[in-house]
C-alpha cells in the first residue's frame, strides 16, 4: 500500500488537526542554534492553516526522562515557529493536561498551538503497548484528524508516531512525502559506487544498522563516536573515547561480513585526541595505534578524525556517484574538533552524483560550518530514520500511514 497523503483527509477547514512534527532542534543556553527542523515543518503547517484548519502541533525535544524538565521545553521552538509563520502561536505548558485542553479549545479557524514536549510523559516512549495506546487516545481527543510529519522520528514505535496514527483518520504530511521521494532514489538502483559515511554519538542505535547496510553499499566509512568501537575491535587502545565495549564482538562480525561481501569498510588511520571535553582543551593528532601516547595517556579523548583520515574519506566520497552521510565526524560544536566534519561536508558538495546529508546534528553541523542547503542533493531531517529506511526496514511511523518498503 502507498503512503496516505494529505489530500486523502479531504477538506480540513474548521477541523482540529493534530500534527506530529520533529522539532527536536539543537539548543544552547535555551537558544536554538539551528532551526532547520522548524523550517522543514512549515510547508505542511502553512498548507493546513491556509485551509482554515485548527492546528495542534506536537513534538519531542531531546531525551528527557519521562517527566517535565525545563531544559527540554518546546517554548523557544513555539516562539521561533511564530516568527517563521509570521503569526501568533499559542503554547501550552503541558501535553495532555488542563493547559493543553484550554489552548486547543481556544483555537479558531486558521490558528495554531504547540503543546509541551511529548517526552515529558513516560507513556510516549513506553515499551508497554497499552500505555502508549492510552496516551495516544488522550492526544487523539485534541483532533478530528492526524497528520504525521516528523520524519526524524518515524523509526520510533512511540505513541505519537505509531498508535496516534491509528486512533484518528491519518495521513503523512508534505515533509515525510518529500523525504521519501529522495530516499527512494537511494534504495532503488543507486548509481554506483555507493558510499555511506557514518559518525555521530548515537552509537548503539546506529551500529545495529551496519549489518543491514553492508549488502547494499560499495563502501562504508566510519568516523565520529562509533569509530572507537571499530578501533577497539581491531585491538587498539582508545583511551577514554566513546566506546561501546559490549558491541566489540558485533563489530568484529561486521568486519568479517564486509570482507566476505567485498565491501570496503574505511576506518580512520589517525584521530585528534584531547585532554578534556572542552573548546580550550590541549589536543594532538595521533595515529590509531598510539591513541594513548599523549601526555594524558588513557584519559585522552578522541574527539575528531585526523587530517589523513579526513583526506582518505574525502577521496572515497568524491569518487562515488551516490553518497549518504549521517553523523558528525567529531565534536564539531567545539572549534578545534570541527575540521573532520568540515572536510567531509566539503567532499559531499563535490560529488558528481547524488549526495545526501541526514540527521538533526549533521544538518546543523553543515550549516554551522558555513555550507548552504543548496550545495547538497538533499539534507534529510532524520539521521536514524533515514538509515533505517535505507536498510529497507518497515518503519512503524510509515507503516501506520499505509507505506510498505518495496520488495
Ligand atoms: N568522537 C566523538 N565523541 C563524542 N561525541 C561525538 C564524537 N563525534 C561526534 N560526536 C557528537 O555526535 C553528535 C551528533 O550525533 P547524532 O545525534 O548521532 O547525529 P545526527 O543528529 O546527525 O543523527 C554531535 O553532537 C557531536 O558532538
Ligand atoms: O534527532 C533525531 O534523530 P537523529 O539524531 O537520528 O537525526 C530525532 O529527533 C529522533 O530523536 P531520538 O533519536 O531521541 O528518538
Amino acid at each position: 500500500m502507498a503512503l496516505r497523503t494529505l489530500e486523502s483527509l479531504g477538506s480540513l477547514a474548521g477541523k482540529k488537526v493534530v500534527v506530529r512534527c520533529d522539532l527536536n532542534v539543537p539548543l544552547k543556553d535555551g537558544v536554538i542554534t539551528d532551526d532547520g527542523r522548524v523550517r522543514a515543518s512549515l510547508p505542511t503547517l502553512s498548507a493546513l492553516l491556509e485551509q482554515g484548519a485548527r492546528v495542534v502541533v506536537i513534538s519531542h525535544l531531546g531525551r528527557p526522562d519521562g517527566a517535565p524538565d525545563p531544559k527540554y521545553s518546546l517554548a523557544p521552538v513555539a516562539t521561533r515557529l511564530s516568527e517563521l509563520l509570521g503569526k501568533p502561536v499559542a503554547f501550552a505548558d503541558d501535553t495532555i493536561g488542563d493547559a493543553a485542553t484550554k489552548v486547543v479549545d481556544a483555537l479558531g479557524d486558521g490558528e495554531i498551538a504547540v503543546l509541551e514536549n511529548l517526552r515529558f510523559n513516560a507513556e510516549e516512549t513506553s515499551k508497554d503497548d497499552l500505555e502508549r495506546a492510552r496516551f495516544a487516545s488522550k492526544l487523539a481527543a485534541f483532533g478530528d484528524a492526524f497528520v504525521s510529519d516528523g520524519f526524524g522520528v518515524v523509526h520510533r514505535k512511540q505513541a505519537s508516531v505509531f498508535e496516534l496514527a491509528q486512533a484518528l483518520p491519518s495521513a503523512a504530511g508534505l515533509l515525510i512525502a518529500a523525504e521519501l521521494d529522495v530516499l527512494d532514489r537511494l534504495t532503488e538502483n543507486p548509481e554506483r559506487p555507493y558510499t555511506v559515511v557514518l559518525g555521530g554519538s548515537k552509537v548503539s542505535d546506529k551500529l545495529g544498522v551496519i549489518g543491514h547496510l553492508l549488502p547494499r553499499v560499495d563502501s562504508l566509512a566510519i568516523g565520529g563516536g562509533m569509530l572507537f568501537t571499530f578501533l577497539a575491535a581491531q585491538g587498539h587502545k582508545v583511551g577514554s573515547s566513546l566506546l561501546e565495549a559490549d558491541q566489540i564482538d558485533t563489530v568484529k562480525g561486521y568486519l568479517a561480513k564486509a570482507e566476505e561481501l567485498g565491501v570496503e569498510i574505511v576506518l580512520p588511520t589517525d584521530v585528534v585526541v584531547a585532554e578534556k571535553f572542552a573548546a580550550d582543551a590541549a589536543h594532538e593528532v595521533r595515529p590509531i595505534d598510539d591513541i594513548e601516547g599523549t601526555p594524558w595517556g588513557e584519559k585522552g579523548l578522541g574527539l575528531d578524525i585526523g587530517p589523513d583520515t579526513a583526506a582518505a574519506f574525502a577521496q572515497k566520497i568524491t569518487s562515488a556517484k551516490t553518497v549518504f552521510w549521517n553523523g558528525p565526524m567529531g565534536v564539531f560544536e567545539l572549534a578545534p574538533f570541527a575540521a573532520g566534519t568540515k572536510a567531509i561536508a566539503q567532499a559531499l558538495t563535490e560529488v558528481d552524483g547524488l549526495a545526501v546529508v541526514g540527521g538533526g546534528d549533521s544538518a546543523a553541523a553543515v550549516r554551522a560550518l558555513g555550507f548552504t542547503d543548496d550545495q547538497f542533493g538533499h539534507i534529510s531531517t532524520g539521521g536514524g530514520a533515514s538509515l533505517e529506511f535505507l536498510e529497507g526496514k518497515k518503519l512503524p511511523g510509515l507503516e501506520a500511514l499505509g507505506w510498505e518498503p518495496s520488495a
